[in-house]
């Protein structure tokens, strides 16, 4: 891609933020967990900082250990954006939606309709849902991954077929004539697959992006397919510029391979900043945080190190002969940032404070930090925009769009306002109504 300015995403899931004890936060409503008002507050402070879109993740089920943790997702992510699109005029509304427990014809009927409702700003993260335990809450036991991909594609193939089941110029609405859409521009799609199957059409006209824009977020060599053929956005999972480098390509040469232009998709780096007026209120911000997990999670450190870690040495950084010792664990991409954390000499607590065990990398200290490290990364080829997302909503989005997307602005790497409406507009991603002509259907 050859844009010179960096996309941004937030990521909005329970109501709190991303740390799992968010919701005892200094200033946090432990109620948000139920307040669309709090997701609307959240939505417009993003939209302020010019985001592109909000991205909800989804899980159909109860995932936490709600004994001290809250569930890391919204209530119902198409409830959430609905209540969001109609507090906000630009930002995109990426919803995850599962292409293994959700009929394509209710997939493309919900997304379309928020779009339409959004005036273009809508989007589908499809995902194939691998956990056991989201498809017992439908009665079934897990698909094999073939089976799974295989319904994917099915089930993206024929909701882009209902999307494009009116033609643009099908809905008439002359009261002079009586005529309200012409029925011959309004056809079926007859998609039959090895897994699922509809005949059309959909009941809802074009939106102003004529049709919800595909999302994709890790899921390996099959979730590169996916992404491949039908994603204008990718979320990575990544620690280091080389291997976020290597990602982008990885999805770049997916989308060449399925015949489309790899500048069709825009590929995402994760970041999760911890933001103080020094280094160590950020990390006392995140420590105060961890108050009742960072013991928990000190054997999992340990792991990472190849070295046994107690709770006990929380407080305590590791000892000459273990720092001797220390190695990084193959198993984890995070261990050598672990590694080099320890060695600095930091306790335990904070090593764990500078989010060595987060799923995106954590830039720790000023706001100046953060951005600084969305800089590198996106002008090392890294990515071209990045997933934002944020310890604790309340306070933290503000903080982000007050202090880091001004020196971003700056920098001349990040937009001052929209130049466009709709969530293709935001992404430079290419019209499309319908099925992509240039893919092959593999369902009918
Ligand atoms: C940034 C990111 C966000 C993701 N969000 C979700 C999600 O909301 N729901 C979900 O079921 N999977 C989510 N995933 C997981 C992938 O979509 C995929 O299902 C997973 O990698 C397992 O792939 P598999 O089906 O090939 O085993 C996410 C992955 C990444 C990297």
């Amino acid at each position: 891609m050859t844009n010179h300015q960096m996309i941004l995403g937030m990521h909005l899931g329970n109501g709190y933020g991303s740390q799992s004890s968010a919701w005892r936060a200094p200033g946090v409503d432990p109620a948000n967990y139920s307040s669309f008002d709090a997701q609307v507050r959240y939505a417009q402070t993003a939209e302020r900082g010019k985001f592109a879109f909000l991205f909800l993740p989804d899980f159909p089920g109860l995932q936490a250990d709600v004994d001290h943790e809250a569930p890391s997702m919204t209530l119902e992510p198409m409830m959430t954006l609905a209540a969001i699109a109609r507090a906000t005029e630009r930002i995109g509304l990426v919803a995850t939606g599962s292409t293994s427990f959700t009929e394509p014809f209710n997939l493309a009927r919900q997304f379309k309709a928020l779009d339409v409702m959004s005036h273009g700003r809508a989007g589908w993260n499809a995902v194939t849902t691998s956990d056991p335990a989201a498809a017992a809450n439908f009665g079934q036991a897990l698909a094999s991954r073939p089976d799974r991909y295989q319904r994917a594609h099915e089930t993206i193939q024929i909701a882009q077929a209902l999307w494009g089941s009116w033609e643009q110029d099908a809905w008439i609405k002359d009261k002079k004539t009586g005529r309200f859409a012409d029925p011959e521009k309004i056809q079926a799609v007859n998609m039959q697959g090895g897994h699922v199957a509809s005949r059309g059409p959909l009941p809802i006209p074009p939106s102003e992006q004529g049709q919800p824009v595909i999302f994709s977020a890790g899921g390996g060599a099959n979730g590169l397919e996916i992404a491949g053929r039908y994603a204008n956005g990718v979320i990575g999972a990544t620690f280091t510029i080389d291997d976020a480098r290597a990602q982008r390509q990885a999805y770049r040469d997916a989308a060449a391979t399925a015949g489309r232009n790899p500048d069709e998709i825009t590929f995402f780096a994760g970041v999760m900043p911890a933001i103080g007026k020094t280094k160590r209120a950020a990390l006392d911000r995140r420590v105060q945080l961890a108050e009742l997990t960072a013991a928990s999670r000190v054997p999992y450190l340990g792991s990472m190190l190849n070295l046994h870690l107690d709770p006990s040495q929380l407080d305590e950084p590791l000892t000459a002969q273990q720092l001797a010792v220390a190695a990084p664990s193959p198993f984890d991409p995070r261990s050598p940032r672990a590694l080099e954390v320890a060695r600095e000499g930091w306790t335990l607590r904070d090593i764990l404070a500078h989010g060595v065990i987060d799923y995106h990398p954590t830039p720790v200290g000023e706001a100046s930090v953060t951005a600084d490290h969305m800089q590198e990364w996106f002008e090392a080829g890294a990515c071209d925009g990045f997933w934002v997302s944020i310890d604790v909503n309340e306070d933290g989005i503000d903080t982000f769009v007050d202090e880091v997307v001004p020196l971003l602005q700056e920098r001349g790497i990040y937009h001052h306002d929209y130049d466009g409406t709709t969530l293709r507009d935001h992404l430079h991603a290419p019209a499309q109504y319908g099925l992509d002509p240039r893919l092959g259907d593999s369902t009918s």
